[in-house]
């Protein structure tokens, strides 16, 4: 078993009844405490889980995926990888738990918050071979710096923290900033605006990802949304962009993932697609027996190799 749990969003959805309202929660006195909406059945089946269903420091709740994200990036113990998204860090501690604490990952991201609750995380779960970085990936790297010979897996090399110099990661993670409409509903955020600002930031964060990465090294990109343009359209800029790049194929292949050549909007070519990774929640089909086993929230995965 991983060493963290999946868990389909389905669960949210289902019959419940109000125990505490919104109102005696925000308004009152402060003495409401305890589980405001008790859920009663699930649409997915999936049973609900006692509060107390993972001890403190064991275990992470995640979404398939986002599991399936950490083993196609693959890390091994001794390795040097970025997660350049990183925070809250779930799948951070996922990949420190597959690298058994050994080697170094650097977590990055832009929300000092956020980093915060990465740095608790690790404590929690007693990760220990994690530096973490308040940081704009964007500008993690500086051209002009050489990383020395003996500094390669050195922690003392990278514990000052971003810039870094160009080709010092093994692997990198790109879990990147994006419109999330792979998740459960949430219409009421949508933000056109905002989405159309997504693509050009994801391709300055994979741009950087690239300098980064040694030679041999490996990039996982990943989104959890379902929008073209942050997925398969990042792919065909990347390959167009970088002839140093090679999609390779995400592995492992689950049965989940779709499998249908029209769902890739002709973006990529036959063999392009095969490689890449693309869940789609299937909603019509989450009344249906072991739904829940197949059905996931909506998200990205692309793994690429630096040739040069
Ligand atoms: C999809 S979330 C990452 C989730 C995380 N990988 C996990 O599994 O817990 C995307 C993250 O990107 C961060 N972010 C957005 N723009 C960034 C930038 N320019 N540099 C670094 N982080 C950024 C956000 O603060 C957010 O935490």
């Amino acid at each position: 078993m991983d060493p963290q749990v999946g868990k389909n969003e389905h669960y949210f959805e289902g019959n419940r009844i109000l125990l505490i309202t919104r109102k005696q929660i925000f308004c009152g006195d402060g003495l409401n405490r305890g589980v405001a909406v008790l859920v009663t059945d699930t649409t997915s089946g999936c049973p609900s889980l006692p509060l107390n269903f993972i001890e403190p420091g064991t275990a992470v709740m995640q979404n398939l995926p986002s599991i399936v994200c950490g083993r196609v990036l693959d890390p091994k113990p001794g390795e040097v990888i970025l997660d350049m998204c990183a925070a809250p860090g779930n799948k951070t501690t996922h990949l420190a738990a597959l690298m058994n604490n050994m080697g170094i990952i650097i977590a990055l991201d832009r929300s000092a918050s956020r980093i915060l609750k990465l740095q608790e995380l690790c404590k929690e779960l007693s990760v220990t071979n994690v530096l973490s970085f308040v940081c704009n990936s964007v500008k993690s790297v500086n051209m002009q710096m050489k990383i020395p010979l003996d500094g390669q897996c050195d922690p003392q090399y990278f514990e000052t923290g971003p810039p870094f110099s160009p080709c010092c990661f093994d692997r990198i993670l790109l879990d990147a900033p994006c419109s999330g409409l792979g998740q459960r509903p949430k219409l009421d955020h949508i933000n056109m605006k905002h989405i159309a600002s997504l693509p050009p930031l994801q391709k300055k964060l994979f741009e950087t990802a690239v300098k980064l990465l040694k030679a041999g090294g490996i990039l996982v990109y990943s989104t959890c949304t379902v929008v073209v343009e942050e997925n398969e359209g990042i792919v065909r800029w990347a390959l167009d962009r970088f002839p140093c790049l090679e999609l390779v194929p995400a592995e492992p292949r689950l049965s989940y993932f779709a499998d249908s050549e029209d769902l890739f909007n002709n973006t990529l070519s036959a063999s392009e697609w095969k490689c890449v990774l693309k869940f789609v929640p299937s909603v019509s089909e989450s009344f249906e027996e072991n739904a829940c086993e197949r059905d996931t929230i909506g998200f990205f995965i692309a793994r690429f190799k630096k040739l040069m």
